[in-house]
């Protein structure tokens, strides 16, 4: 083998080609275990930035860009256990951008070749589409029927997977319409839907298999099985974004195209459109990068194509890629990890759940040190053990989670986690919520500290009595003080507290996600705070702030301070309802369930909890004490005022930034609109959030009027006439439009 490694021209240094080799080698090893086993070791991003290496060491020294680096290939050409087939027309892989800088370059490096994009001679558009994250495949068809399928393979050659492909729904066994050609093949991604990949890992596990760790290894893994018949129970899609070899028929362009695609009964996508210029190209990646959840399949980015077909073969391709197309890559939103725990919380309702600890990492922007498990059954179903590398995935503001274990890189010291029997805050045996519940509970609501840190937090949050300076590290120092009688044993102890016992204490910072002592980064000690007082030993300003807002606190209104009490099921919208309709909390109390369950918004499962907060002594004792410090539990005519939004209905959807969801239904309840669930033709507005789902869609589609946060804020100060005149109009994505 000497021989070999000193065939690249002699001014290389054997350092630099030692290090290509090894590098070549991952990159083999990498695509091999992702194409083949459909099980990779690293994540994309990873992998990428390995492939990256690989390419600017070639940069540096062009002598080692042979023909057969990893670099100029498509994928490794791999012996498996399919049939091999030619595919009549090579299947290429894409240039990838990562930067504003890499999109330009191509967009010049075109410009130069065709001019500007509106130029006399022969002017050009920009195809956009999404980059669908599954799975390239082959379809031909001959005479209108579906001959062969195959993956890509090395570009030349893929494996046979006729079969299997013929158990998808999407795919038709023959083309539609009269215009049928002799010969076509088409090219395009075979996906798992995001929705059905957590139950399909939770059938794996069951059955004693290795889970995917995400749904681009679901599709892949489920369309390359040897037995055809497994496939079909996989609920597999499929979107076409190409056309190979033909015989039979012309077009002219990429995008029309598609519209024969479609015709013939084709899965086209909704998700293209065809533009003039670079900056239109940059709004279409701008827009699919705040709507990239929107979308029935996962994608990693966008593909930019040049749609004149005969520019296309102009512009033609290196061994790997077209020059005439690009993929440009958003942020990643999986890594891998490690998970290094798992360990559990208590909530602010005795609820007990397990949270992931993984090794820090960063995704989407922020770093990562917690994902949740829900409960553990979750942790069962998705195969995880402590010590696993995991995928993790965040996705937009979404709460970050653990997808699935790397199983192949296991050493044999994982353990599994196994459910505490006592609450890690106050040692109670823990419970099942109700017999048969998953979820267990903390039954000690009263003393548990845990529970008592979480409930006095919340009460003192926005949505509750709003008391400022009354934040998570006030909550401990007033439960939990270190050495010393907690000022609160209870909520019944808020309205009288005084100075002087506060400004002793002194309490850990405990992390608002895990309830754990944060450390001094530099000491590596616990941080030990005394929260109330100066060093002089006097109260802080935000001590007397505080304890002016409590005060002020008795005056809220009586929907708040229901809210406040932490009655499970009891969140603002039915501590709304309750408010309204008893408008005294003496009358909820006594009120039989029947009538609490008969109250719109109300129904049995809230009446039972009420019922059941109210016959605990010591929540009456609650009251009392409140009572007697001069909080007010009467509403006067709340729903006498004006309803200005009287007569609407209205959907809110996605996350705002200044309410929380909760808290825009009652803003809008308020003022007399009905908020509901669903979109129809009837509903008024749909108010739309970040990330805001399917429901903004459906909305687009009934051309139901839209209002962002801003147009939120017109409807609820100034009306429904001013909130038209400002509703958006949502970004038309289907079809084409020059
Ligand atoms: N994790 C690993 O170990 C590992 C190993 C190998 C490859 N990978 C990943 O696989 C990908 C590399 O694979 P690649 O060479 O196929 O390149 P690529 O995924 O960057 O781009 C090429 C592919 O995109 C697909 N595609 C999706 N939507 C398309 C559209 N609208 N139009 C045209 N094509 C579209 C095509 O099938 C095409 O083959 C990267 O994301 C890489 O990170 C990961
Ligand atoms: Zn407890």
């Amino acid at each position: 083998m000497a021989s070999l490694e000193q065939a690249g021209p002699a001014d290389i240094p054997a350092e630099a080609r030692e290090r290509h080799a090894r590098l070549a080698e991952q990159v083999e090893e990498h695509r091999f275990r992702y194409y083949v086993k459909d099980a990779p070791l690293v994540s994309d991003a990873e992998f990428d930035r390995l492939l990256r290496s690989l390419e600017a060491l070639e940069e540096q020294h062009p002598g080692l860009r042979t023909p057969d680096s990893p670099t100029q290939k498509v994928a490794g050409a791999y012996e498996t256990e399919f049939t091999s087939v030619e595919h009549r027309e090579r299947m290429l892989s894409l240039d990838n951008a990562f930067a504003e800088d890499e999109l330009t370059t191509w967009a010049d490096r075109i410009a130069a070749e065709l001019g500007p994009p509106d130029n006399e001679r022969s002017p050009y558009h920009f195809l956009c589409e999404l980059k669908v994250d599954g799975l390239a495949v082959n379809l031909t068809y001959e005479d209108g029927r579906l001959t062969r399928a195959a993956t890509r393979g090395d570009g030349r050659t893929g494996e046979d997977i006729t079969q299997n492909v013929r158990t998808i729904a999407d795919i038709p066994d023959r083309l539609a319409g009269d215009r049928v050609p002799e010969l076509v093949e088409i090219r395009g991604e075979v996906y798992f839907p995001g929705e059905k990949f957590e139950e399909l890992n939770e059938r794996l596990v069951a059955a004693g298999e290795k889970p995917f760790a995400n749904p681009r290894n679901a599709a892949a893994g489920s369309l390359r099985q040897k037995d055809p018949r497994i496939t079909a129970t996989r609920p597999l899609r499929m979107v076409v974004h190409g056309v190979g070899a033909r015989r039979g028929f012309d077009i002219d362009r990429q995008s029309h195209g598609y519209e024969l695609l479609h015709e013939w009964g084709l899965p086209t996508s909704s998700h293209v459109k065809v533009v003039g210029s670079l900056a239109e190209v940059r709004d279409f990646i701008a827009y699919y990068g705040e709507h990239r959840h929107d979308v029935e399949h996962e994608i990693d980015g966008v593909v930019v194509k040049i749609d004149e077909i005969p520019l296309q073969g102009r512009l033609g391709s290196t061994s790997r890629a077209p020059r005439w197309a690009i993929a440009w890559k958003y942020a990643p939103e999986e890594v891998n990890t490690k998970l290094v725990d798992i360990r559990v919380g208590v909530g602010r309702t005795g609820r007990v759940t397990p949270y992931a600890v993984v090794e820090p990492v960063t995704v989407a922007g922020s770093e990562v040190e917690f994902a949740t498990l829900h409960n553990q059954e979750v942790v069962k179903k998705k195969g995880v053990l402590i010590g696993d590398t995991v995928v993790l995935r965040k996705a937009g503001d979404v709460i970050p989670e653990i997808l699935g274990p790397v199983a192949d890189l296991r050493d044999g010291t994982e353990r599994e986690f196994v459910m505490p029997e006592r609450c890690p805050d106050c040692d109670t045996p823990l419970q099942p919520m109700k017999e048969g519940d998953i979820d267990l509970r903390c039954p000690n609501a009263r003393y548990c500290p845990a529970q008592l840190r979480e409930r006095v937090f919340y009460l003192a949050g926005r949505r509750c009595l709003d008391i400022e300076a009354l934040g998570y590290v006030a909550a401990v120092a007033l439960t939990q003080p270190l050495d010393a009688e907690a000022p609160m044993r209870d909520e019944g102890d808020l309205f009288s507290l005084d100075v002087e016992s506060l400004l002793p204490i002194r309490s850990y910072v405990l992390d608002q996600d895990t309830g754990l002592p944060k450390r001094d980064p530099e000491t590596g000690e616990e941080k030990i705070v005394t929260f109330f007082a100066n060093q002089k030993g006097e109260p802080k300003k935000n001590t007397l702030a505080m304890l002016d807002n409590i005060a002020a606190a008795r005056q809220r209104p009586l929907a708040r301070i229901i809210t406040g009490l932490s009655i499970r099921h009891v969140g603002p919208v039915a501590a709304e309802a309750l408010a309204r309709e008893f408008r005294d909390l003496d009358r909820i109390r006594d009120a039989a369930e029947e009538e609490l369950a008969a109250v719109d918004g109300v129904g049995p499962t809230i009446a039972a909890s009420v019922k059941q907060w109210f016959a605990e002594d010591w929540h009456l004792e609650i009251i009392e004490k409140w009572r007697a410090a001069g909080v007010k539990f009467t509403e006067e005519g709340s729903d006498e005022g004006p309803r200005p939004l009287e007569g609407l209905t209205v959907v809110v959807t996605g996350t705002l930034d200044a309410y929380t969801r909760d808290g825009a239904k009652e803003a809008l309840g308020s003022r007399g609109a009905k908020v509901t669930g669903s979109v129809s033709k009837k509903t008024s507005f749909v108010v739309v959030g970040d990330n805001p789902g399917s429901k903004y869609d459906k909305a687009v589609s009934l051309k139901v009027p839209v209002l962002d946060e801003e147009g939120f804020g017109v409807l609820l100060e100034q009306g429904a006439d001013a909130a038209r005149e400002v509703a958006v109009n949502p970004v038309e994505t289907d079809g084409e439009s020059g």
